[in-house]
């Protein structure tokens, strides 16, 4: 029987490098995780391509996503829908390999709901002013969608609390490595070696 694979959420406010600390992740060749592709509503910013940054998507299609029981958790954020295609997570899971979601809190405190057993980590970042500066700094919103996302931020980062880890993103290789040993820490405390010499035994 093939064991399911690890659920990771990885959350946090807008601008604190999710983005940027997973891709890093995602470059070390040690690590085996399978990025899920959200869908959105938003508009692709320049360079954004259409099935590998997002699945984007006309507001009645996102829609009818949530109608049809498509998305594992979706949420309205700074007036665009975001949401987690279901069939893919499911899939990936039940195939033995861990799935890594990037998504905002209202969307992890879902999954929190359907999947207690996933692995949450909330990334933190160094200071309120730092997390402004990286948003302005990454030129991508009007100075009213940053002032939106700083707000919605704050009521986030009330929420970190709920999350199994927090870990703070004051260099990306830094937050990468905290995130690798937890990753591998819950790996071992999941008992999956002992569960395959149990396996084992049982064939002996
Ligand atoms: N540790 C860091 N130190 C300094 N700058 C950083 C760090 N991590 C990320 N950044 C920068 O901060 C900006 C925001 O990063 P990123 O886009 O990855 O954030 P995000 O959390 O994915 O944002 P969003 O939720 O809006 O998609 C980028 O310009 C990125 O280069
Ligand atoms: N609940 C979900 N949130 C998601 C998902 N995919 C991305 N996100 C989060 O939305 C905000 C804004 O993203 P941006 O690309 O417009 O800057 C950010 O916090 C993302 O992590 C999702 O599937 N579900």
């Amino acid at each position: 029987m093939i064991e399911r694979g690890l659920l990771i959420v990885l959350s946090g406010p807008s601008g604190v490098g999710k983005g940027t600390v997973r891709k890093a992740l995602f470059e070390q060749e040690d690590i085996k995780l399978q990025y899920s592709i959200s869908a959105t509503t938003r508009r692709p910013r320049e360079g954004e391509v259409d099935g590998v940054d997002y699945f984007f998507k006309e507001r009645e299609e996102f829609e009818h996503m949530i109608e049809n029981k498509k998305l594992l958790e979706w949420a309205e954020y700074v007036g665009n829908y975001y949401g987690t295609p279901i069939d893919y997570v499911e899939e990936t899971l039940a195939s033995g390999k861990d799935v890594f979601l990037e998504i905002e809190v209202q969307g992890a405190l879902q999954v929190k709901e359907a999947f207690p057993e996933g692995l949450f980590i909330f990334l933190a970042p160094p200071s309120l002013s730092e997390l402004k500066s990286r948003i302005v700094n990454r030129g991508t919103e009007t100075e009213d969608l940053i002032n939106n996302r700083m707000r919605v931020a704050k009521e986030e980062i009330e929420l970190m609390d709920a999350y199994d880890y927090v870990v703070e993103n004051d260099k990306v290789e830094n937050a990468c490595a905290r995130i690798q040993a937890i990753v591998t820490a819950e790996h071992c405390r999941r008992d999956r070696v002992s569960a395959r010499y149990k396996r084992m035994l049982e064939v002996e």
